[in-house]
């Protein structure tokens, strides 16, 4: 908005007068705007006015309330008298209708609250910058003594749709829920379930991986065309080919023995690193490294006589991909830690300085999700950090095994580290590219900080590559 404080002129300011009408009869017209009623066209003036005016202008008022003419007790200018004006002005007292400011900041406090929070009491608390948070809990016990309901965490699968992926096909599910307003997505890998001729051996039982919210029936006017648009179909979706899917059944089907559990990836949104390609951090290059574990394909032994002694079955997991940017202290307080950083603090300390936790993530709606998706009863999590382990676990999640995720700049470099399928010698195959989707792998000095610190500083669990990068 344009503040025009310099240029705001004698006409300027009749104009203001005259439209914050209803003048009320009276022989002294000087004070008329103090009574005026409120409107959209007052505040956009006085906003335009200079930066000077706030909001709380708009939040105080004569008591019994005046400006409002909705307002209970709100005076009655058809009922005034030039006679009386004097007297009733005398009974009006200025007051507030906020809160007083110490409720105020104590209701900021509760809100903070988050029961998922692994520091279990306030989400942020910031403090300035270059001052660690200090050990004062005072705060925490006075917001902890009034317990607030948490609701528990629904989640509804709004869409979805087939992605090719340099890895094969995905499919992408975009959920909301009902603790943000941030829609978190989850990227299904599970060929079997909508290839043309089923690519799972006949003997070989593996429920397929699919949305309980997405396939239940919305409404009793949804027609097969409305579900086909969101994405409730099963098989593949072509010209000549739809079907719309049912609903979950109550009891899912079994899965063969031998088969092993999904492969599952939480992630955190990284702008910076997933669509800049920046190489502060691995998590672009761990994005695409999770996409291509999951779609890997497992060989599962038999079990029984009659068949092959191991038979080859697509890939299949998730990545369930959460909008909590920069470990949950978003994109705007990144960009000040990166400077920091550039100042010479690691990734931990540029978080605290910023008045941040280390992490502020919450893995709720990872664990709604993942119960959606029916990958509640055993998964193996594609992860090096202990928390993230702990945080499923803590969501009712049965984790059946880590899999570590060793970057792959290291695992080039250390021929001890060669795991996953991951060398210098298959990454000439690759795309060149930075560490985006299909990208290859790549060094640098903020790349190793970055990884070490995680390590070092975070307990993340990855044998630490302590050579010379150089070397
Ligand atoms: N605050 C902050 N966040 C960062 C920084 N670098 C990356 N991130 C964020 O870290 C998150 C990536 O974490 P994840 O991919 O879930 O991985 P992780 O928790 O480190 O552990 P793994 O599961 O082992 O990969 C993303 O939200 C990034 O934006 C940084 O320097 N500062």
């Amino acid at each position: 908005m344009h503040h025009a404080t310099d240029t705001f002129s004698p006409a300027d300011a009749a104009l203001l007068d005259l439209l914050t009408a209803p003048v009320p009869p009276t022989s002294n017209p000087k004070f008329s705007r103090r009574d005026a009623a409120l409107d959209p066209l007052l505040i956009a003036a006085a906003a335009a006015s200079g930066p000077h005016i706030t909001r709380n202008h708009y939040h105080h008022d004569f008591f019994p309330g005046v400006m409002l003419p909705q307002h209970e007790g709100s005076w009655d200018w058809t009922k005034w008298s030039p006679a009386d004006s004097k007297q009733q002005r005398r009974h009006l007292t200025y007051v507030s209708r906020q809160a007083p400011r110490r409720q105020r900041l104590q209701d900021t406090k509760e809100n903070e609250i988050d029961s998922g929070d692994k520091f279990g009491t306030l989400k942020k608390r910031r403090a300035s910058l270059g001052a660690a948070p200090t050990g004062d809990t005072s705060a925490i016990t006075r917001a902890t003594t009034k317990p607030i309901p948490v609701k528990p965490v629904d989640v509804k699968c709004m869409a979805r749709t087939r992605i090719p992926t340099p890895h094969g096909p995905a499919f992408l599910h975009l959920y909301h829920n009902n603790r943000d307003n941030k829609e978190h997505l989850a990227i299904v890998i599970d060929p079997a379930q909508y290839s043309e001729t089923s690519e799972t051996p006949a003997a070989v039982s593996i429920p397929a991986i699919r949305s309980k919210t997405l396939d239940a029936v919305w409404s009793d006017n949804e027609t097969e065309m409305d579900r086909i648009t969101r994405g409730a179909y099963v098989g593949k979706l072509s010209p000549t080919s739809r079907q719309a899917s049912t609903p979950a059944p109550a009891a899912p089907a079994e899965t063969s023995d031998g088969v092993p559990s999904p492969l599952i990836r939480i992630h955190s949104e990284c702008f910076t690193g997933e669509t800049v390609g920046s190489m502060r951090c691995d998590c672009g290059e761990q994005l695409d490294e999770a996409i291509r574990l999951i779609s890997q394909p497992i060989t599962v032994p038999s079990l029984s006589s009659s068949l092959p002694t191991s038979t080859t079955i697509p890939g299949r997991g998730a990545v369930i991909y959460l909008r909590q940017e920069g470990r949950g202290i978003g994109l705007l307080s990144k960009i000040r830690a990166y400077n920091l950083q550039d100042l010479g603090h690691d990734t931990v300390t540029a978080n605290l300085m910023l008045g941040h936790g280390a992490d502020e993530r919450g893995y709720e709606i990872a664990g709604a999700i993942l119960r959606d998706l029916g990958l509640d009863s055993g998964v193996r999590l594609l992860t090096n950090n202990p928390d993230k382990v702990e945080a499923l676990q803590k969501e009712g999640m049965r984790v059946v095994e880590r899999v570590g995720m060793v970057p792959r700049s290291w695992q080039g470099r250390n021929p001890n580290l060669v795991e996953n399928g991951w060398t210098d010698e298959n990454a000439v195959e690759r795309k060149a590219g930075a560490t985006l989707i299909g990208g290859n792998a790549v060094h640098g000095e903020d790349l190793d900080k970055y990884l070490r610190t995680k390590v070092v500083r975070m307990g993340h669990m990855l044998p630490l590559w302590m050579e010379d990068p150089e070397q």
